[in-house]
C-alpha cells in the first residue's frame, strides 16, 4: 500500500527540503549526541584499520629481531585498540539506536496528535490500515535508517578510503592487482541488490494487500459466516499469502546469490594477494608481514562495500518515508481553532441556530442546501425525513465535526467557529447509531464521558440510562470487558452504555441519532425512559425513524434532499397535511410500525 502510493505520488518536496525539514523538526534537538555518535563512527572505522599494521610490524620486525618485549608491546597496543574499539562500538550501537528511537518516538507522537487534530473529512477518505502503516511500519524503517544510514555512509567511507590509502602506501603494485576484483564486485552487488530491493518492495506491497484483506475480513467475519462464504474468502486469502510468499522467496533467492557471490569475488582478491604477493615475497620484493596485512584488509573490504551499495536504496526509502510523513503532518486541519483554548465564562445554555447553512462532504454532491432552523434552550428538536436526506449531516455540524461551507451554526448566539473546539465539544454529547465502545471495561467506557468520575457518579449515570441492572448481572460487573468495538454486548446494552456515558457528561446539548434502532420493544421502552430523563433538562436534537418516539418533540423539522421542507410541532405538521403527515401516516399504516 505504502509503496503503491509512492509511485502514484507527485513529489511535493526536494531532497534538500526534506533533509532540512527533518533536521529542523526532529534531528536538531539531538544534534550534539547525534554528531557525537557520527564522530565515534569515524573513530571506530580508524581503529579497525590499525590491527593489520600491528600484525605486519610483529611479523616483519619484532619476530625476525627476536625482540620478545616488542612483540608483547605490540600485542598490548593491539589489545588497547580492541578494547577502545569495543567501547566505541558499545556507545555507538546503544546511543545511535537510542537517538533514532527517540526521534521516531517524537515523530510518532506528533503524527498521532496530527491524526487526532485532522477533521472527519480527512478520516472519511483514509483507511485505518493505511494510517497505521504510516505510524508503525514507515517509522520503524525510518528508525533503522536514522542509525544505520549515517553509520554505513561514514563508517564505510572511512574504512574503505583508509584501507585503500594504507594498501597504496604499503605496496602500489599489489594494491592495483588485488583491487581489480572491486569493480566486478560492485557491479555484481549493485545489480543483485537492485533486484533484491525490487522484490522486497513487491513483498511490502503484497503484505499491505494482505493486511487490508485481513482487516476487512476479520472486521466482517459475521457477514462471511452469515453468507457461508468461508471457502471463497479462504481462497482469496490464500492467493494473497501465496503472492506474498512468492515475492519474498524471490528476494531470498537474490540474497542467497549475493552473499556467497560477493564472498567469491572477495576471495579473488585474497587469492591475488596470496599468488602475486607470494610471488613478490619469494623474489624478495615484499615482506611476509605486508602480505598478511593485505590479507587482513581484504578480509574486511567486502562488508562496508556492500553496505555502501545498499545505501542508495536505503536513502531513497528514507526520503520516501519522510516525505510521506510530512505529507500528513503538514496538512492543516480544516477545523482551525485550537483543541484547547480558554473556556467561556458562562456554561452553554443550548440555544442552537442554523443560518442558511450549505454543506457538502466533497465536490460531487451538495448535502445540505440552505438549512435554517432554531432551538431554544432545553427544547427537543426532532429531525425527520427519508434516508440520505441529510439529518445526520446536520447534527454533525453542531460539534463542528465538519465545517459548514456557507452560512453559520450558532450556539447561544455565537458561531461554533468562535468557540474553542474543546469547550464546544465538552458541552455536547452525541449518542450515535451503533455507538463506538472502546475495548475496555464497562466502567471505563462510561467514565469516558467524564474522566475522573467517582464510582457513585458512574453508577448513578448507569442507573439513569437503565443500564445498572444488566451491568450488575455481568460476572465482573462494572469491570466486565466489552470486547472490540463493544461487540460482547448486545445492541441494546451498547446503546444504554453510550447513554450512560452521555448522562455522565451532563452536556448542555444532546444529540441522539437513531438511539433506539434495532432493539426489541421492551429494551426500546427502557432506552426511551432513559432518553426522556436525559433530554428533559437540555437542548436535544433527535433523529428517529420510529416517529412514535418524537411526536412530543417541541419542534419537528422535516428534511428532504438536504433542505428543510416543513417545520412545526406534530399537530401543526399533521394539520398542514404535507410531507411529514404523509411520512407519518405511511409509517403507521405499515404493519411493521406497530
Ligand atoms: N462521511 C461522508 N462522506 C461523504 N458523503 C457522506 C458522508 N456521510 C454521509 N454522506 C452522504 O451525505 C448524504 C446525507 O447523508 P446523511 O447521513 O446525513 O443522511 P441521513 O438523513 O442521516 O440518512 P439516514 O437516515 O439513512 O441515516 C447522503 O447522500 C450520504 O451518502
Amino acid at each position: 500500500m505504502s509503496n503503491k502510493d509512492d509511485k502514484e505520488r507527485e513529489y511535493s518536496y526536494t531532497y534538500s527540503q526534506l533533509l532540512k525539514k527533518f533536521y529542523a523538526h526532529y534531528l536538531s534537538r539531538y544534534k550534539k549526541e547525534f554528531f557525537g555518535v557520527q564522530f565515534l563512527h569515524i573513530v571506530g572505522a580508524v581503529l579497525v584499520l590499525i590491527p593489520p599494521l600491528i600484525m605486519r610490524e610483529i611479523i616483519d620486525d619484532a619476530i625476525p629481531a627476536g625482540n620478545v618485549n616488542r612483540i608483547f608491546g605490540l600485542v598490548g597496543i593491539a589489545l588497547a585498540v580492541f578494547l577502545v574499539d569495543a567501547i566505541v562500538k558499545n556507545i555507538t550501537i546503544f546511543h545511535g539506536h537510542r537517538i533514532a528511537q527517540e526521534i521516531v518516538r517524537d515523530m510518532r507522537d506528533d503524527l498521532y496528535q496530527q491524526y487526532q487534530r485532522l477533521s472527519m473529512k480527512f478520516h472519511d477518505n483514509k483507511k485505518t490500515g493505511e494510517l497505521m502503516s504510516r505510524i508503525v511500519d514507515d517509522l520503524n524503517k525510518l528508525q533503522e535508517f536514522i542509525h544505520h544510514g549515517p553509520e554505513a555512509m561514514i563508517g564505510s567511507v572511512v574504512l574503505l578510503g583508509g584501507t585503500v590509502i594504507i594498501m597504496l602506501t604499503l605496496d602500489v603494485r599489489l594494491t592495483l592487482v588485488t583491487l581489480t576484483f572491486v569493480p566486478f564486485l560492485f557491479i555484481f552487488a549493485k545489480k543483485l541488490i537492485d533486484k533484491m530491493h525490487k522484490a522486497f518492495r513487491k513483498t511490502r506491497e503484497a503484505k499491505a494487500d494482505l493486511n487490508d484483506r485481513l482487516e476487512d475480513n476479520l472486521a466482517g467475519i459475521k457477514v462471511i459466516k452469515a453468507f457461508a462464504s468461508e471457502d471463497s474468502e479462504l481462497e482469496r486469502f490464500r492467493m494473497k499469502t501465496q503472492q506474498h510468499t512468492d515475492y519474498r522467496l524471490t528476494a531470498i533467492r537474490y540474497i542467497s546469490i549475493l552473499f556467497p557471490g560477493s564472498r567469491l569475488f572477495n576471495a579473488m582478491g585474497v587469492l591475488a594477494v596470496l599468488s602475486y604477493g607470494g610471488y613478490l615475497s619469494a623474489t624478495g620484493a615484499m615482506t611476509v608481514g605486508t602480505i598478511v596485512a593485505f590479507y587482513g584488509y581484504l578480509q574486511q573490504f567486502r562488508e562496508p562495500l556492500l553496505r555502501l551499495v545498499t545505501m542508495s536504496e536505503g536513502l531513497s526509502d528514507f526520503f520516501a518515508n519522510t516525505e510521506r510523513y510530512f505529507d500528513h503532518s503538514d496538512l492543516s486541519p480544516d477545523i482551525t481553532k485550537t483543541i484547547g483554548g480558554k473556556p467561556g465564562k458562562e456554561p452553554i445554555k443550548g440555544r442552537v441556530e442554523f443560518k442558511d447553512v450549505h454543506f457538502s462532504y466533497n465536490d460531487d454532491e451538495v448535502v445540505l442546501n440552505n438549512i435554517s432552523l432554531k432551538s431554544e434552550p432545553k427544547e427537543t428538536i426532532a429531525l425527520v425525513g427519508p434516508s440520505g436526506a441529510g439529518k445526520t449531516s446536520i447534527v454533525r455540524l453542531i460539534p463542528r465535526l465538519y465545517e459548514v461551507e456557507d452560512g453559520g451554526v450558532l450556539i447561544d448566539g455565537k458561531d461554533v467557529k468562535d468557540y474553542s473546539v474543546r469547550e464546544l465539544r465538552n458541552s455536547i454529547a452525541m449518542v450515535m447509531q451503533d455507538d463506538y465502545l472502546f475495548s475496555d471495561s464497562v466502567r471505563q467506557n462510561i467514565s469516558y464521558g467524564k474522566p475522573g468520575a467517582s464510582e457513585e457518579e458512574i453508577i448513578e449515570a448507569a442507573k439513569a440510562a437503565n443500564a445498572h441492572e444488566f451491568i450488575t448481572e455481568f460476572k465482573h460487573g462494572y469491570d466486565q470487558q466489552v470486547g472490540q468495538r463493544g461487540l460482547m454486548l448486545s445492541g441494546g446494552q451498547r446503546q444504554r452504555v453510550a447513554l450512560a456515558r452521555a448522562f455522565l457528561k451532563d452536556p448542555g446539548i444532546l444529540i441522539l441519532d437513531e438511539a433506539t434502532s434495532a432493539v426489541d420493544l421492551e429494551t426500546e421502552k427502557l432506552i426511551q425512559d432513559a432518553v426522556e430523563r436525559l433530554t428533559s433538562s437540555r437542548t436535544t436534537f433527535v433523529i428517529a425513524h420510529r416517529l412514535s418516539t418524537i411526536v412530543n418533540a417541541d419542534k419537528i423539522i422535516f428534511i428532504e434532499d438536504g433542505q428543510v421542507k416543513e417545520q412545526g410541532n406534530h399537530n401543526e405538521l399533521m394539520d398542514l397535511d404535507g410531507e411529514y403527515a404523509r411520512f407519518y401516516k405511511m409509517q403507521f399504516d405499515s404493519p411493521a410500525a406497530s
